[in-house]
């Protein structure tokens, strides 16, 4: 099929590079953000692709009326509103853009956290009426506390990551076994609510998740805790969270999503009542609310949009022109040389050239153009190291690289020598290899992805 044989029907608005860039790309694009669901019915017949963020359910029915369809794209992260199964047995494929939106949802995350912890909404809210409270408003520390995340994916992930400035223990649980990183522990669930002060959701809205954070739930943990939830509002039962919030053993709740909101999240009633336990949660000074928007910036309106049109791309047209060739080496990790007495020209180079040094070296902290924290290493070894072998040379060098495992095995390809297997830390990925006159070479991925 070529391009403009494929028709996409996009139902709900969105950045408008979306459609600017699948117009330039040559697909044929109708835009309808009015109709009802039953309208759309009628003519998603004559349709490949459908682009949604949350206007209507993707249920069996409206599939069963889409014999056409291709994919669909959903302009946000979670995929509860479309019926996942059903349109894989129809071989539709599902395009969702948690890429645009996690960095949004971990900052937003952040902010809550330290907002309660510092009751800055409530000073806020007390100065304007005239009260200068301070001992009132004595705040916490996240240093030394222990963040528990459920929900080991793109969300949970970017959130542990923004945490590594903090001196707490970050752990995560997940139904995936092997998901933790340098940035989270896996642990149990069990271990998770021994040991936690603070529980963030990361995890979708599923049959299993749903009411997840119940009252027996909440009282499985070993010590009162903060709760910040940006997942999805039926994931936790709010009038048990109330009766949390009164007893103390939830210190305080972030609160992003809400049981309450619909499923287009546009609106968070249709009844007039005001729920018993919604009510409290407006006047207590413990909660702060916002409404489904962690993951709702200027910067990932855009980014969400750019993630759809290169995945619609890639569906299509296989890599898209702008994937580059996977960069190797992405900047100097590390030098390293072979020294009669390290300890005493560590001293030297402390005492006449500054360096700060300590029993391994010097780190040399920089930031990369994207403003990322990196470092690289300068260590004299002491003479006799056999970390440099087989190389007999004095010194050794070591790379910052991506994708570590991929890069050897593409090294190994061209007929490099690798030395060993690579090795992991929590510091990052290293392997070895030898370069054409016998000089080692140390490649280092740094843990995080995005310090590269
Ligand atoms: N508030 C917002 O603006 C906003 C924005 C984006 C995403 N979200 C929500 O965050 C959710 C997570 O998004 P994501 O992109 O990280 O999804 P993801 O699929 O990348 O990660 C979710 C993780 O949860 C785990 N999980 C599933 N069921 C579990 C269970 N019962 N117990 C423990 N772990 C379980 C999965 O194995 C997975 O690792 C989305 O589904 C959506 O509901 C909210
Ligand atoms: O799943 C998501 O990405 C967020 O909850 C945002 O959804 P929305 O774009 O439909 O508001």
């Amino acid at each position: 099929m070529i391009p403009k044989d494929i028709k996409i029907l996009h139902i709900d608005s969105n950045n408008p590079l979306l459609m600017n860039q699948l117009q330039e790309a040559g697909f044929t694009n109708h835009e309808d953000f009015k109709s009802s669901k039953e309208e759309i019915e009628a003519k998603i017949q004559d349709y490949h692709g459908i682009v949604i963020r949350s206007r209507f359910k993707i249920d069996k029915n409206f599939l069963n009326k889409a014999p056409n369809l291709q994919f669909i794209a959903r302009v946000g992260a979670g995929l509860e509103s479309i019926d996942c199964d059903y349109a894989a047995t129809k071989n539709i494929r599902l395009i969702a853009a948690p890429e645009g939106n996690r960095n949004a949802v971990a900052e937003h995350s952040l902010g809550m956290l330290l907002s309660l912890f510092n009751k800055l909404n409530q000073a806020d809210q007390e100065i304007r009426s005239g009260h200068w409270n301070r001992e009132k408003n004595r705040g916490h520390e996240l240093d030394g506390k222990t963040v528990g995340i459920i929900g080991y994916g793109n969300m949970g992930k970017s959130f542990a990551k923004k945490l590594r400035g903090f001196d707490a223990e970050v752990l995560c649980y997940d139904i995936l076994e092997n998901v933790g990183d340098a940035n989270a522990r896996q642990v149990s669930l069990q271990e998770l609510q021994e040991k936690a002060d603070v529980l963030s959701l990361h995890i979708p809205w599923t049959p299993e998740t749903d009411k997840l954070v119940n009252a027996a739930f909440i009282n499985a943990f070993a010590k009162p805790f903060w709760l910040i939830n940006t997942s999805r509002g039926k994931n936790v039962v709010t009038a048990d969270l109330v009766e949390a919030l009164k007893s103390g053993k939830i210190l305080g709740a972030g609160l992003d999503v809400l049981e309450y909101e619909k499923l287009s999240f546009e609106t968070l009633f249709e009844e007039d009542k005001v729920p018993d336990a919604f009510q409290y949660l407006l006047e207590s000074d413990k909660v702060i609310l916002s409404p489904h928007i962690a993951g709702w910036t200027f910067e990932s309106h855009e980014k969400l949009a750019q993630t759809i049109v290169d995945k619609i791309k890639q569906l299509y047209f296989g890599e898209t022109p702008e994937v580059k060739e996977q960069k190797r080496v992405t900047g100097i990790g590390g030098f390293f040389f072979k020294s009669e007495d390290p300890k005493a020209l560590r001293d030297w180079y402390r005492k006449h050239l500054g360096l700060d040094t300590n029993d391994y070296g010097c780190t040399f902290r920089w930031k990369n153009e994207k403003g990322e924290d990196c470092s690289t290493q300068w260590s004299p070894f002491k003479s006799d190291t056999n970390y440099f072998s087989p190389s007999e040379k004095q010194f050794m060098q070591n790379f910052r690289v991506e994708k570590l495992q991929e890069l050897l095995a593409k090294l190994k390809e061209e007929g490099v020598q690798v030395i060993g297997e690579m090795e992991s830390y929590d510091y990052g990925n290293f392997g070895w290899i030898l370069d054409l006159e016998g000089n080692k070479i140390e490649l280092w991925e740094p843990m995080d992805e995005t310090v590269l």
